[in-house]
């Protein structure tokens, strides 16, 4: 009888064998484990007696899988060496405890950070870059002319009105506008490549272009909408900027003013308030966070 029992527990057993999961190039492989490497035994709580199937899995247990005890003698949990603990517990559950991480890779994620003309949108992003480094800032074309401090290739790639038209032609612009009488576009390929690469990546864009990155990107992006605490801290911050005649800014704050009504289209909207600019950026790094902490991950494709 007893020996009819361990042989039908080792025939069993080769069908019940303990799953070991690896991860390899991010996807998860099973492997089975030999069957000579493992030991467990079943314990039979209405007869008080213990079937052992050495070197096997029995199948035979009459308890659950997980709740059953076993027969692999588990060290006090006061006295014992954490290892020999660790050990004696693997035995127990029937595999080795995992090193892989529990939390999924996060998808690279897209910020799209827009708001009206003077709101603060390159100094938080200038911040941002300084305090967050999974982060790519795509260097967007322009054919405006520089500005005094900035330099070609860090803050802005600037071309000539041709060289631009050459890019949209060739498509090389997930999304180009005319402002203001320049145009601004965003360079496909450099995003490709960062996000080949696992960074997240930010854009710095118009009202107008995040409306056309709305309608490419659909979901697969995030957007915030960054606004002034009030009207007139923009409009002090555009005339306290010194970078703008008086016909210009009165366009900017005309077209602030339409701006503004657009943020229902957004995903979030952060308030940079008058020399609190730190607090902006801290409210968009945890949007960033909380994005990529999400179970269902925006997968974006360019
Ligand atoms: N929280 C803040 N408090 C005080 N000044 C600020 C704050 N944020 C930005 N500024 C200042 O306001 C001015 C406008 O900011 P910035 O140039 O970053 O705006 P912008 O949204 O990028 O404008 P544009 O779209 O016209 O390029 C700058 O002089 C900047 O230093």
């Amino acid at each position: 009888m007893i020996f009819r029992r361990l042989c039908l527990s080792v025939a069993r057993s080769n069908l019940h064998l303990p799953t070991f999961h690896k991860r390899i190039g991010g996807q998860f492989t099973s492997t089975r484990s030999s069957p000579t490497f493992f030991t467990q035994s079943c314990y039979n709580p209405t007869s008080q007696k213990l079937s052992v199937a050495s070197r096997f899995v029995s199948s035979n247990c009459e308890m659950g899988d997980a709740r059953r005890p076993l027969a692999v003698p588990i060290p006090s949990l006061d006295k014992a060496d954490k290892n020999e603990l660790l050990r004696a517990l693997e035995a127990s559950v029937g595999s080795s405890f995992s090193v892989e991480p529990l939390r999924p890779v996060p998808n690279p994620l897209i910020i799209v950070i827009s708001g009206p003309s003077g709101v603060g949108k390159d100094a938080v992003i200038k911040r941002l870059r300084e305090v967050k480094d999974s982060l790519h800032f795509v260097v967007t074309a322009t054919s405006r002319p520089m500005r005094p401090g900035e330099v070609d290739g860090k803050d802005y790639y600037f071309v000539t009105k041709e060289e631009f038209l050459s890019m949209v032609e060739k498509d090389e612009l997930l999304e180009y506008a005319l402002v203001y009488g320049d145009y601004k576009g965003i360079p496909k390929q450099q995003i490709r490549e960062y996000m080949a690469k696992g960074y997240d990546i930010v854009l710095r864009v118009d009202i107008q272009g995040a409306q056309t990155l709305r309608r490419v990107l659909g979901q697969s992006a995030v957007f915030i909408f960054l606004v002034a605490e009030s009207e007139l801290a923009l409009v002090q911050r555009l005339i306290d900027r010194k970078t703008e005649t008086k016909e210009s800014l009165l366009v900017r704050i005309a077209t602030a003013r339409e701006e503004v009504r657009h943020v229902n289209k957004f995903d979030y909207v952060v308030v940079n308030e008058e020399g609190q600019l730190e607090n902006a950026v801290k409210l968009v790094e945890s949007i960033i966070d909380a994005e990529k902490a999400k179970v269902k991950q925006k997968a974006a494709v360019i």
